[in-house]
């Protein structure tokens, strides 16, 4: 090897162990990952990038294990200012009687602002580099992710009835519309529609948002089948299930995220296999709010996509995705039936490559592969909780959890280093984020 063979970049990142999703799921050792400029540019053994490459940064990671970086496809992330407000209730008491008055109530753009970079600080120290945000201002959402130089799916909200946001479904496209023009194309921010759900959202508007969805690329995100009511409901008022409505609508296809799908009986299957449409699992939500269980083997024997999120830190209550992943594991064996079910390698593509794919960013997202974008977090395995390491796959699903993320690197920009946010202020968050809890306390105390 001569001086003209070798190759400049700008980080060099040593790893004792590197997953990298794809091109299988393999655990590898001694590895080191190249970043050139936003991009990976090699993901070789450490012996060939020192006769390879010299970087102008090399960090040395002895005790981790890097991978690609998490991807949370569904929250409400502002919510995180509602944490605990309202506990162990079901879905529907839960949202009428104290999430949607305590949204009316307190949600302004400040609020967005302040509570969008909660969720964001927090999602960044436990792991994730994107994630699909579904809630009012969407406007402020954008560009708080984008200042903070994390990649989200931002979704507006469209619901049949007035909100913070705008006084109904045609404000609420009229403004929609404008997010997917001001965003689209950027690296950062993806825009899509978000209908609330099918019973907050009726055909008319439905219609308007798959036109939308068609014109402009957008993808639509929409609550799907999160309740045996939803259904029960759906079939009193419509005469039919809410998936098959939403299919004969032409709703359901590749661009379409469901998120929840905890009731799924043989023809909601076949509908969404022969659309392609993707789903979304977020178990700690259905769980605390006992909606029900997602059959995520069986959707995903059958050819589905199903990626997961964590969903508001209202109905989970954080946003932390490697203990997402633990419980997504623990419970697809007991409704499959079979211990085998959702591996520790399925369960970490899931949170990856399934992400990206659910948001059609997967042939640049999702793994560590040459030319994808550089979105990478190290994991240190070095605490007691986490020995001894036989298999650093079983340890990130099965005993991990997000506080031990010591790295994160968004784009080729390092977004968390030992453990410590690069460019979230926290201790000046802390003080807007105690002044918020102070007004939602008094408010409750009245
Ligand atoms: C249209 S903005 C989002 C809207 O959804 C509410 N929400 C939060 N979590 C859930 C859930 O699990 N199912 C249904 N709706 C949910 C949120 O409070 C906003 O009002
Ligand atoms: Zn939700």
């Amino acid at each position: 090897m001569t001086a003209d063979t070798i190759t400049a970049a700008d980080i060099r990142i040593n790893s004792r162990w590197l997953i990298p999703i794809e091109p299988e799921a393999v655990v590898l050792e001694h590895q080191a990952v190249i970043i050139q400029g936003s991009r990976i540019a090699a993901v070789v053994s450490q012996q060939e990038a020192d006769l390879r490459f010299r970087t102008r940064e090399t960090v040395n990671l002895p005790n981790h294990v890097v991978m690609p970086g998490l991807i949370n496809l569904h929250g409400h992330a502002a919510m995180s200012l509602f944490r605990g407000i309202a506990d162990d209730l079901p879905l529907m008491t839960w949202l009428n009687e104290h999430i949607w008055p305590a949204e009316g109530a307190f949600i302004s753009e400040q609020f967005i602002a302040d509570g969008t970079q909660l969720a964001m600080a927090e999602m960044l120290r436990t792991g994730t580099t994107t994630f699909s945000d579904m809630y009012f201002f969407p406007e402020i959402a954008a560009q708080a992710a984008h200042d903070a130089g994390m990649r989200a799916q931002i979704s507006f909200p469209l619901l049949d009835f007035p909100t913070v946001w705008g006084s109904g479904p045609d404000e609420y496209l009229s403004k929609g519309e404008a997010l997917i023009k001001t965003w689209k194309g950027d690296e950062y921010i993806t825009p899509a529609i978000g209908p609330h759900a099918p019973y907050t959202v009726s055909d008319g508007p439905l219609l308007k948002a798959l036109n939308l969805s068609e014109e402009t690329g957008a993808p639509i995100q929409i609550h799907l089948h999160e309740t045996a009511f939803e259904v029960t409901e759906s079939l009193e008022k419509q005469g039919k299930r809410p998936v098959a409505r939403l299919a004969e609508m032409g709703i359901l296809g590749p661009n379409t995220q469901c998120v929840h799908m905890t009731q799924v009986d043989d023809s909601d299957l076949r509908s969404i296999v022969e659309s392609g449409a993707h789903v979304i699992h977020c178990p700690e939500s259905n769980l605390k709010l006992a909606s029900g269980l997602c059959p995520v083997q069986k959707l995903m024997d059958a050819g589905i996509n199903v990626a997961i999120g964590t969903d508001g830190a209202a109905s989970n209550n954080d946003l932390d995705l490697f203990g997402e992943l633990r419980t997504a594991a623990m419970i697809a064996k007991v409704v499959a039936d079979d211990a085998t079910a959702l591996s520790a390698h399925q369960a970490l593509t899931m949170a990856t490559l399934n992400g990206a794919r659910a948001i059609g960013r997967d042939h640049e997202l999702g793994s560590l592969v040459p030319g994808k974008l550089a979105d990478i977090i190290a994991v240190d395995l070095s605490d007691p909780f986490l020995q001894p390491v036989y298999d650093p796959a079983s340890h990130l699903v099965y005993s991990n959890h997000g506080r031990a993320v010591s790295h994160s690197w968004i784009n080729g920009v390092p977004q968390l280093q030992e453990g410590t946010l690069t460019r979230i202020d926290v201790a000046d968050l802390m003080l807007r984020v105690d002044g918020w809890m102070e007004r939602i306390r008094n408010q409750q105390a009245q």
